[in-house]
């Protein structure tokens, strides 16, 4: 089954006068558990190729499929996603954080998707790179070799189901090489891991099943079972020009290409000054894609800050609406308050009025009790003949009533 597939993809950087055509409708397969090398001369497309297949590049035409995903049909957030849980990426460079532990820049990822590394993970991937007892050395301390190999680590921790290598061994001497290469081969061998690999290296072409050539951004040819000599044979056929020689399964005509050149040492030393040009244009395209690579990783550190930074106005936010939501609570108790103290207000009011009421009443009372007696004794004392009756204990009632 196809893990990766390209349909006709085309790459133009820039436009007008300065526009480069990077890939020119490259159609390609990539199998599950196997190991591709990509090859061919500088600036011939297969970093772009690399790029587009791993979804870090949108192609300008065509279509890429990656484990199923049509990736120009995904938003740049779910294309993210599908990058940081489907696809480990090596560079040439490293591109190592010099201040964390190997551990540490393993777990990276993990952090970066948002979880916590687990540590027998991060082991594991150390482990399966051979640095286990490495782990707590920071890139300073390391070989060039064993900063790769942790760099290799730290792709594999997500458990990727594409492994993309550009140049992985393009900075090591051949001894730390083998060593990458040797990891590379066994992951495929052991854990069907695939693995997609740009190289200019033919005895590094030799570790993978086949060698895809590209030539000016076109797809130049394939090689199965590939061997160091055979590869050198093919590229050297296709640096000449000679693409014809290059198909599914190779010819013999790229050892006469060869051949051919060698008997002129005019050719042979154009050969040289180019392919000294080529190495300094490699390494500058090298400290390109370095700056690339950091670039990205600052890019995808920037983005996770942003997802935190986001996180973070929503809690405000949630505080604030609980702030707020306390606030109406305490406005509310504190208008209960004041209502209860206005009715308490009113309680006392109508206390003290009923006291006032009452004392009124009781004033009353005891003024028609004091009445009373004077009238009794009036009535006595008009019943003894003193007071005249009738007339004045009516009067007398009305007073009382309006003072009431
Ligand atoms: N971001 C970019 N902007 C403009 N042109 C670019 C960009 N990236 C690549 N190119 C051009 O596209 C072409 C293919 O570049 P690419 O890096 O894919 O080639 P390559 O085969 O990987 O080269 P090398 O072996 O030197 O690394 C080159 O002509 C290059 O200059």
């Amino acid at each position: 089954m196809e893990i990766v597939r390209l349909t006709a993809v085309s790459k133009t950087f820039g436009t007008g006068a300065g526009a480069v055509t990077a890939l020119d409708k490259v159609t390609l397969g990539f199998a599950e558990g196997s190991f591709t090398a990509v090859m061919g001369a500088s600036g011939s497309g297969k970093s772009t190729l690399l790029q587009c297949a791993a979804g870090l590049e949108r192609p300008t035409a065509g279509a890429v499929s990656l484990a199923g995903a049509d990736l120009s049909r995904l938003r740049e957030s779910a294309l993210t996603r599908l990058r940081r849980e489907t696809i480990g990426f090596v560079f040439q460079s490293y591109n190592l954080l010099p201040a964390l532990t190997a551990e540490q820049n393993v777990g990276l990822p993990l952090r970066l998707a948002g979880h916590r590394p687990h540590a027998r993970a991060v082991a594991a991937a150390l482990d399966a790179v051979g640095l286990g007892d490495r782990a707590r050395h920071r890139p300073a301390e390391l070989s060039g070799g064993q900063q790769q190999r942790v760099a290799i680590a730290r792709a594999l921790v997500t458990a990727p189901r594409v492994l993309f290598a550009d140049e992985p061994t393009g900075a090591l001497d051949s001894t730390a090489s083998r060593a990458v290469l040797g990891i590379l081969r066994s992951l495929v061998d052991d854990r069907g891991q695939t693995i997609v690999m740009v190289t200019h290296d033919p005895i590094a072409a030799a570790h993978a099943d086949r060698v895809v050539f590209l030539a000016d951004g076109r797809l130049a040819g394939t090689l199965d079972h590939p061997d160091a000599a055979t590869v050198a044979a093919h590229l050297t056929a296709l640096e000449a020009g000679d693409t014809e020689t290059v198909g599914d399964h190779g010819t013999s005509r790229a050892g006469g290409a060869m051949e051919a050149r060698t008997t002129s040492s005019a050719t042979l030393t154009a050969d040289g000054t180019t392919r000294a040009a080529d190495g300094m244009t490699r390494a500058a395209d090298g400290t390109t894609r370095a700056a690339d690579g950091m670039t990205r990783t600052v890019g995808d550190t920037t983005r996770t800050a942003d997802d935190a930074t986001r996180a973070v106005g929503a809690a405000a936010r949630t505080a604030d609406d609980a702030t707020r939501a306390v606030g109406a609570a305490a406005r509310t108790a504190d208008d209960a308050t004041r209502a209860v103290g206005a009715a308490a207000r009113t309680a006392d009011d109508a206390t003290r009025a009923v006291d006032g009421g009452t004392r009124a009443a009781g004033e009353a009372g005891s003024a028609r009790r004091g009445e009373a007696a004077r009238v009794g004794g009036r009535r006595e004392g008009a019943a003894d003949g003193r007071v005249g009756g009738a007339g004045w204990g009516g009067f007398g009632l009305a007073g009382k009533a309006s003072a009431c």
